[in-house]
């Protein structure tokens, strides 16, 4: 995916400005992308949101973002100011025709017509569609425009399909970047790297010789101040059906013929298009959803999601799914997805187990070769291997391992997602967002489970916090033969 870094000079509109989202990422990402020297000097910042502000009162805001959210050793006090110059606030409702669209003319007006203008939307998507309305409206949206669009896009196939036919009445497919922002983490990149640059990999990648692959995003916090969303979501929703399930396209596309925008995405959609359908009597056996209930963690006691919530609740905080996908490459191997909050530890990571040796040299004593890509943290890779036990009288074997790590080779902190991915839609570089046929063929997919699990036809399975989650979990791996990372002996 080699492509220049430097950008051309850019108006970045943030619908959304005084959000969570902008201020623990968006705006960190963009300083960042400064402080590399990737942003040109003229490139703007324009926020806007509701909230009646004027610019320098934004500018405080924004101050304290950065003194909050970026990593001490990219503070850089003069650096700061120079970025604080090139933000703009414009207070506007988005969705309102008759509200302050002369103000934020009024600030586009000041760069060249042909300026790069990228609309962030960081908003709730149903303002998606009326946004982009009042900007084709107004004028702003010019060929020189991107649209990036926050997740989720939707909540069930019917919703995404409307969000995005409501954002193509005004912008074409090419103008329009979704954001996963799984896919701008270097690591989930360092997928396509390790199988396709690496001819040991690429050449046994294939239900030949892998037994199954896990994928697991699991984190230890809770839903903290997202409650109102996340009870409206839920672990399928909120991680599975996005991200968790690019990271398994990745896993299991096939060989893209160059890596250009279009050639990953289809192949990418054709993975998603070929997962074996999981019809509802299947449902109960082919998935896993279950709650935490009050637990510990760090030697503290943690309480349950319906106490956190304040009422009962039928929201899934872990969700687990046994997918095949329908293709010569893929027959019979499960591939085993799983996201859980308040998990006992941080971790996304995906599990790559090969078949046993067919060798009967060394007996039932040589465990499978495992490769263990570590997405976050500690980002690396680890390979499981047997070798000699050194002080067998005969001929053990025991656990070897080899493993690196994915750190950049300069010394430097491996970049934030949303920086890579806020400069490519600068860039006019697709590459790493995904196109709707994505997104509509994994609402496809995991919607029977949904409206299975929302019709209460799978039992609610609970794990205390703290915990690597439900036993029903482990009972549903060990149907096909496996178990989960954790249970494994490394
Ligand atoms: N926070 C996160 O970690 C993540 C968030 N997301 C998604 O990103 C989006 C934003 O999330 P987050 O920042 O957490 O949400 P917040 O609720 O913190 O922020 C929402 C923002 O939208 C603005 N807003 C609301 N209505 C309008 C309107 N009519 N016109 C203009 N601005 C409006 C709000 O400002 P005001 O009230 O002043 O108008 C505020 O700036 C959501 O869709 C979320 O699901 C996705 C991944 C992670
Ligand atoms: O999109 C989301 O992702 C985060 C987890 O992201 P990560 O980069 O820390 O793995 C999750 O906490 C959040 O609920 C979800 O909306």
């Amino acid at each position: 995916m080699a492509h220049s870094q430097q950008t051309a000079p850019f108006d970045y509109v943030i619908f959304g400005a005084t959000g969570d989202l902008t201020m623990r990422k968006l705006l960190p990402a963009l300083y960042n992308q400064l402080r590399i020297g990737h942003v040109p000097e003229e490139a703007r910042i324009i926020g806007t949101a509701r909230s009646s502000l004027s610019r320098d009162e934004y500018i405080i805001r924004a101050r304290e973002a950065l003194e909050t959210f970026l990593p001490e050793q990219h503070k850089d006090a003069e650096l700061i100011e120079r970025f604080l110059k090139k933000v703009h606030y414009v207070t506007l409702d988005g969705t309102k025709s008759d509200h302050n669209w002369d103000d934020l003319k009024a600030v586009l007006d000041q760069s060249p017509a042909d300026r790069i203008r990228v609309f962030y939307y960081s908003t709730a998507p149903q303002l998606f569609e009326a946004i982009s309305e009042n900007l084709h409206r107004f004028g702003f949206i010019t060929p020189q425009s991107r649209v990036v669009l926050e997740k989720p896009i939707g909540t069930d196939s019917a919703s995404a399909k409307a969000i995005n036919d409501g954002v193509s009445r005004f912008f074409d497919e090419k103008q329009i970047f979704r954001i996963d922002h799984y896919l701008g983490k270097e690591t989930v990149q360092d997928i396509i790297a390790l199988r396709f640059a690496n001819p040991i990999f690429n050449a046994i990648w294939s239900a030949e010789h892998i037994q199954s692959i896990q994928i697991t995003a699991a984190e230890t916090v809770g839903v903290e101040g997202r409650a109102a969303y996340y009870d409206t979501s839920g672990a399928l929703r909120d991680m599975i059906q996005n991200h968790l399930l690019q990271v398994l396209s990745l896993c299991a596309m096939e060989a893209p013929a160059d890596l250009e925008a279009d050639t990953v995405r289809d192949a990418k959609v054709n993975v998603l298009k070929a997962l074996r359908p999981i019809p509802e009597d299947k449902v109960a056996s082919e998935t896993v959803r279950a709650q935490y209930v009050k637990g510990e963690m760090k030697g503290k006691p943690v309480p349950g999601y319906l106490e956190e919530l304040g009422e009962d609740s039928h929201t899934e905080t872990y969700a687990a799914m046994r997918a095949y996908i329908d293709t010569p490459r893929w027959k019979g191997v499960p591939f085993y997805i799983r996201t859980a909050k308040r998990s006992t530890k941080k971790v996304s990571e995906v599990i790559v187990t090969f078949r046993k040796s067919a060798s009967s040299l060394f007996g039932a004593s040589a465990a499978s070769n495992r490769l263990v890509i570590r997405l976050q943290p500690d980002e690396g890779f680890g390979l499981a291997l047997n070798i000699k036990n050194p002080s067998a009288a005969g001929f053990d074997l025991q656990h070897g391992a080899m493993s690196g790590k994915f750190a950049p080779a300069d010394g430097s902190l491996i970049p934030d997602s949303y920086e890579r991915l806020m400069l490519d839609a600068v860039r006019g570089y697709p590459a790493l967002f995904i196109r709707r046929d994505e997104v509509e063929a994994a609402w496809a997919w995991v919607e029977p489970t949904l409206k299975t699990w929302a019709a209460n036809k799978v039992p609610m399975a609970h794990y205390a916090a703290g915990s690597y989650g439900p036993e029903e979990a482990r009972r549903f791996i060990a149907t096909t033969g496996d178990s989960w990372h954790e249970d494994m002996a490394d």
